[in-house]
């Protein structure tokens, strides 16, 4: 509440001449809405922040610990990631048009999302009585589509289906599902998708070069490998690396 009231001060002492042009100025431009049927009320204001602070911070904090794990077993991957970081970024910070550019990463971060969701499951409720192959599907029942079992079923993978092989990925998500997309659907499917897709990936495909540029890393030997689920996949032991500074100076 004290960014949003730093902003609405702001406003009324016109230092400012709106609340933002990113996603906070747009909900406290519809919570000052002088129309009462658009105007957001303060416990949706509220609700809006919290769901997207959490739907934003432990799924890409998920995310970026499976692929630093992925990459730190598979060295290949890694200097192959590094490489194609260094190729387009140098030592500078990423930037926007280097992001698309990034080919291999890319196709590194669907296999962690495929063997490693971050949400391993989506929920729906069944609208109205429905038949879905041999079953019917009463109104009001709760359904718990698993992702990851999805993710991991041999008949649509191979018999690989459990190893990491980003090379699936080399003609895009179309390509590795043969364009089934109950294939693959680490950020759900259908109108109520994540919203916040493009935005997550971006995130992750910035941290991660910046660790590719600083650090080449290999897993400890503590590790004990046991995702669990508590709301995202975690390391129930978390992830022990270790990191060698690729800057001898640092
Ligand atoms: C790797 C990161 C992420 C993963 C794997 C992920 C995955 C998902 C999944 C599976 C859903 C449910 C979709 C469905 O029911 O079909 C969802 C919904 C949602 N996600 Fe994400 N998400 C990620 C990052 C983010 C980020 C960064 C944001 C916001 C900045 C975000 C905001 C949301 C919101 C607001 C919804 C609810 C959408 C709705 O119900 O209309 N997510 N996400």
């Amino acid at each position: 509440m004290k960014i949003v009231k730093k902003r609405e001060v702001e406003v009324v002492n016109g230092e400012a001449d709106s609340f933002g042009n990113d996603f906070l100025g747009l909900l406290l431009k519809a919570f000052h809405d002088s129309d009462e049927k658009n105007k957001l009320s303060l416990e949706d204001l509220v609700g809006e922040c919290k769901t997207f602070y959490f739907a934003g911070h432990e799924t890409v904090n998920s995310l970026l610990s499976w692929t630093v794990f992925v990459l730190a077993i598979h060295g290949d991957w890694q200097e192959k990631a590094r490489r194609e970081v260094i190729q387009i970024f140098g030592n500078q910070n990423p930037h926007p048009e280097g992001i698309g550019k990034l080919k291999t990463m890319t196709m590194i971060i669907n296999e962690t999302l495929r063997l490693y969701s971050p949400l391993t499951s989506i929920v729906r409720q069944v609208g109205r009585e429905v038949q879905l192959g041999k079953l019917v599907l009463p109104a009001n029942v709760d359904l718990l589509v698993p992702n990851m079992a999805l993710h991991r079923d041999p008949h649509l993978w191979g018999d690989d289906v459990h190893l990491f092989k980003p090379e699936r990925f080399a003609e895009g998500i179309s390509g590795a599902t043969k364009f089934n997309a109950a294939a693959f659907f680490p950020f759900g499917l259908g109108p109520r998708s994540c919203v916040g897709m493009t935005f997550a990936t971006t995130e992750t495909k910035i941290a991660l070069s910046m660790i590719l540029q600083c650090y080449k890393f290999t897993l400890s030997p503590a590790y004990v490998h046991s995702p669990m689920t508590i709301l995202t996949l975690r390391p129930q032991h978390g992830i022990q690396i270790i990191l060698e500074s690729l800057h001898k100076d640092a």
